[in-house]
């Protein structure tokens, strides 16, 4: 794999393989799956609804058992030692691990024992991770009246106690509004920088990863199917995205045959009454292409011209958007 020959490895897995059985049908839902993570970095897992991501994390944290391939994680075989693997990550899950009626301090003391950590330090450890979070003063407040941002928050402080190496965090921001969603990156960022610890985060939104990622492995179908830091990626596709909008579905079919006839254009994906395509230059192959639009009486009612995001690269890459 490139860019990950630097530092230590504290992930290494191998042709992993997840196949659910859902009536009578097999659903193959990670399809040998290689991935490589090293020590203090941020790795952005990318992927759209039901691309694998879940499952995955799910193996890497032993909540799951691979149907094939091996890993090793935090220095531990994941099938020959999964507990020593559980004592060494943090599992951040979608759903959350506080429950509403629980006080914040009495949860994460009780949390910590799990861990064999004594109240006396889980004490001192949680308020030194509730001031990283910018969660000040909450020691005694119900975990359900905290807000969606800092019950987010709460719940990396709680996967954060036996102090882990290595943090699983799943969709970390789903739910959030988008100043909480800033402010979770930041935190997040800080948590690697002042602790040092390696942060894998899935996420469907390509702006989390794009601006918290230092790394995004890019999964489709259960492979992964791109990998690179998000400039890397953006350099494999070339040039400007031109999105034009129709009044109609047959106005759009007509447009990409069109649009495909624009100098250096790639071949237009047409959805709805959406046309998007790929130019060396959007500036200068606007013009041409709206001139030969109005000769052939159609009317672009919306017209984009927009630099390369990890949605092309996801597009280029699968013809169809991460949106989908
Ligand atoms: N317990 C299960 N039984 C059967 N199929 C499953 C099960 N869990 C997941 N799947 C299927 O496996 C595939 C991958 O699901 P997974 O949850 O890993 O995707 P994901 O990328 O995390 O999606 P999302 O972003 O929606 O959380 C999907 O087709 C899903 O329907």
């Amino acid at each position: 794999m490139t860019g990950v020959d630097e530092g230590e490895t504290i992930i290494e897995a191998r042709g992993l393989k997840r196949t659910y059985k859902a009536r009578k049908t097999l659903v193959e839902a990670v399809r040998g799956v290689d991935l490589t993570v090293r020590k203090g970095e941020i790795v952005g897992f990318l992927g759209p609804n039901g691309a694998g991501k879940t499952t995955t994390l799910k193996m890497l944290t032993t909540l799951l058992e691979p149907t094939g391939g091996s890993a090793v994680v935090a220095g531990s075989d994941l099938r020959q030692d999964p507990v020593g693997v559980r004592r060494k990550i943090g599992y951040v899950s979608q759903a959350g691990s506080t429950s509403p009626e629980a006080r914040v301090g009495e949860e994460i003391v009780s949390h910590a024992r799990l861990y064999g950590i004594e109240p006396s330090v889980s004490k001192q450890r949680a308020q030194d991770l509730l001031a990283a979070l910018d969660l000040p003063d909450i020691w005694e407040r119900s975990c359900g009246s905290l807000s969606g941002g800092q019950r987010r928050r709460l719940d990396i402080v709680m996967g954060l106690i036996h102090q882990p190496v290595l943090v699983f965090l799943d969709e970390p921001s789903t739910g959030l509004d988008p100043q909480s969603r800033a402010n979770l990156w930041t935190h997040i960022r800080k948590l690697r920088d002042d602790l040092g610890t390696t942060v894998f985060l899935t996420t469907h939104y390509m702006d989390e990863a794009d601006s918290l990622a230092d790394r995004i492995l890019i999964i489709d179908q259960g492979q992964i199917v791109a990998e690179g830091t998000p400039a890397e990626l953006k350099k494999r596709v070339s040039g400007d995205t031109l999105t034009l909008t129709l009044r109609t579905e047959a106005d759009a079919t007509r447009t990409g045959d069109i649009a495909a006839q624009a100098a250096g254009a790639d071949t237009p994906i047409v959805d709805a009454n959406v046309v998007r395509f790929h130019v060396p230059d959007g500036a200068s192959a606007l013009p041409h292409v709206l001139s030969d639009l109005v000769k052939a009486g159609i009317e672009a009612i919306g017209v984009e011209v927009n630099r390369p995001t990890l949605d092309d690269v996801f597009l280029t890459l699968t013809g169809r958007s991460l949106r989908d």
